[in-house]
């Protein structure tokens, strides 16, 4: 039996309109959420997913605003501005976008934006938070895909879910997030041998390596629930995932689209965590990072 793919683009639009309420509330009493997106020269798809992000603030009604910065700009200048942001009560999220240009340290960037901003949830404390269990921010693409499994009714608990990858923006923290749900998880990585002998272990599949078409049918155990986080282009420049749709989709029990589910709900996590660092600034009395 085929496949149920999953429809991304409602799950969205119902997320996104919950989200529209809360900032709705939160402005009424006298707080707007603002995100600030820092981007350093001219990458044309960092343009293309910044517009996307500007297009989903307006959406939700969070005042965004977009700093280009060029491509020659120095370490120490960025970061000056970084902390400017910090201490502007306007702006309840900041996102740096990456990449960066090859001359500035992205890790030490990270370092600077305070961890009641970071809405990317990179911050090496909001990390350890999330690794202890500890509430706060939650990292876009992972939390993404446990509200898609959420809106599906696929509960993790006592599952066998198998990330594929181990990135510090996705992979691990992806893991962490199942894991506090009681999944049973296995990381594989480029180095696993006889990936298809653990991926097809797989009730929940996470696919995060960053290459079309690593995972086939091969790789599927029937019925499963496959999530694909990947996003190449493919050789005519089209978008696609990590895993080899048409195929799978005859095997699996659910399956992602891509474009058109993980990409749009990291958008829209990053909109809701946005919303609540400005709901934890106003409940403070003081904004968040001064
Ligand atoms: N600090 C930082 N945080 C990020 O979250 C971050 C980043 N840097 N750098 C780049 C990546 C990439 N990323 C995407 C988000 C949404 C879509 C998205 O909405 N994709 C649409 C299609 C978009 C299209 O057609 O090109 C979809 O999958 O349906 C894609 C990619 C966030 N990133």
């Amino acid at each position: 039996m085929a496949a149920e793919v999953i429809n991304g683009k409602e799950i969205v639009r119902s997320i996104r309109e919950e989200i529209k309420q809360e900032v709705e509330e939160l402005s009424a009493r006298g707080t707007t959420p603002g995100l600030v997106v820092i981007i350093v020269g001219d990458d044309q798809a960092s343009h293309v997913y910044v517009n996307n992000k500007e297009k989903a603030c307006a959406q939700v009604g969070i005042q965004s605003h977009v700093h280009r910065l060029p491509a020659d700009t120095i370490q120490e200048e960025l970061v000056k501005l970084i902390h400017e942001y910090n201490r502007n009560p306007e702006f309840h999220g900041i996102l740096v976008q990456s990449p960066l240009p090859g001359h500035i340290n992205e890790e030490q960037v990270v370092d600077e934006i305070t961890p009641e901003k970071d809405v990317d949830c990179f911050h090496p404390v909001n990390v350890g938070n999330l690794m202890i269990g500890k509430e706060g921010m939650l990292p876009c693409t992972p939390a993404g895909v446990m509200e898609v499994l959420k809106k599906i009714g696929v509960s993790p608990a006592g599952k066998h879910a198998v990330v594929v990858g181990r990135s510090n923006i996705v992979g691990k923290p992806m893991a962490m997030l199942l894991l506090r749900e009681h999944a049973t998880v296995t990381i594989c990585h480029s180095r696993t041998p006889n990936l298809q002998d653990i991926t097809r272990q797989a009730d929940i599949l996470v696919a995060a390596v960053g290459k079309a078409g690593v995972i086939e049918d091969r790789h599927v155990k029937p019925g499963a629930v496959v999530i694909d986080v990947g996003m190449n282009r493919n050789a005519e420049g089209k978008l696609c995932g990590d895993v080899d749709f048409d195929a799978v989709k005859e095997i699996a029990g659910y399956i992602t689209p891509v474009p058109g589910c993980v990409g749009p709900m990291t958008i829209t996590m990053l909109l809701k965590n946005t919303l609540s660092s400005a709901r934890r600034a106003s409940n403070t009395g003081t904004e968040a990072g001064v």
